[in-house]
């Protein structure tokens, strides 16, 4: 589903990173400063690996050797992150539709339903970001996400900056989210909790190497 064989140097800390990603939830383990959100950004798009190659769901997006990088808005892949990163100026129906139009879909009534009832959102479309909760934010970043009609859902500590309560609440979302949308995903998390909940793949990331990798038994010997 996902296959990643990246190298970057960012200053002085040299990122190398290979792994698998089958069609459920990867999630990307390890310490702070252990390179996982360098490896969502360049997957994503966002960030350009020195070398190697990045195969999304069939479609090689990055490939060094054979010069193809796919810009971040034509990858298909739904991007989330710790602090939501909604537009202030916009309702939450105009964020909804943001990620749909930058990727010239037309819009679909019929998902837009679903997955506003699938996050329980329907209720907040004409309030601005700063009059919801930061719960009530990660879920209309997830359902701005889902609503690109995404091949991968890239999940970067979606829950780091809520608090013990909030993330309870959200939690169960991402369950649903996993179980009735089957997209892959990969989830960055230092949450061995969070992770033994939505993944079934774990990749263990240290100093910009994979240390390890395989099911989230796995995380009985790790640290978060
Ligand atoms: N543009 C950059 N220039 C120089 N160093 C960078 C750059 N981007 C990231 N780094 C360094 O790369 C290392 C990995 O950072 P990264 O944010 O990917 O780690 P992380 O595992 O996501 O950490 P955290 O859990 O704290 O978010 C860090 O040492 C960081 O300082």
């Amino acid at each position: 589903m996902i296959s990643v064989d990246i190298d970057k140097q960012l200053g002085d800390f040299a990122l190398s990173v290979t792994f698998q990603g089958d069609g459920g939830v990867t999630a990307l383990f390890g310490p702070s400063g252990s390179g996982k959100t360098s490896v969502v950004g360049m997957i994503a798009g966002l960030i350009k690996p020195d070398r190697g190659r990045i195969v999304v769901d069939g479609e090689t997006v990055f490939d060094s050797a054979r010069g193809i990088h796919v810009p971040a808005h034509r990858r298909r892949i739904g991007t989330v992150f710790q602090d939501g990163r909604l537009f202030p100026h916009l309702s939450v129906a105009r964020n909804l539709d943001y990620g749909r139009w930058m990727t010239g879909l037309p819009r679909d009534e019929a998902q837009y339903r679903h997955v506003t009832e699938l996050l329980d959102i329907a209720p907040l479309v004409d309030r601005r970001p700063g009059a919801l909760s930061g719960g009530e934010r990660q879920r209309v970043a997830l359902g701005r996400a889902l609503l690109m009609k995404p091949r991968l859902m890239l999940l970067d500590e979606p829950l780091a900056s809520l608090d013990a309560g909030r993330k309870n609440e959200i939690l169960p979302y991402l369950v649903r989210l996993r179980d009735d949308t089957k997209l892959p995903m990969i989830y960055v998390s230092h949450d061995a909790g969070e992770v033994k909940l939505l993944a079934s793949r774990v990749v263990l990331l240290d100093g910009g190497r994979v240390v390890n990798s395989g099911g989230v038994e796995l995380l009985r010997s790790a640290s978060s």
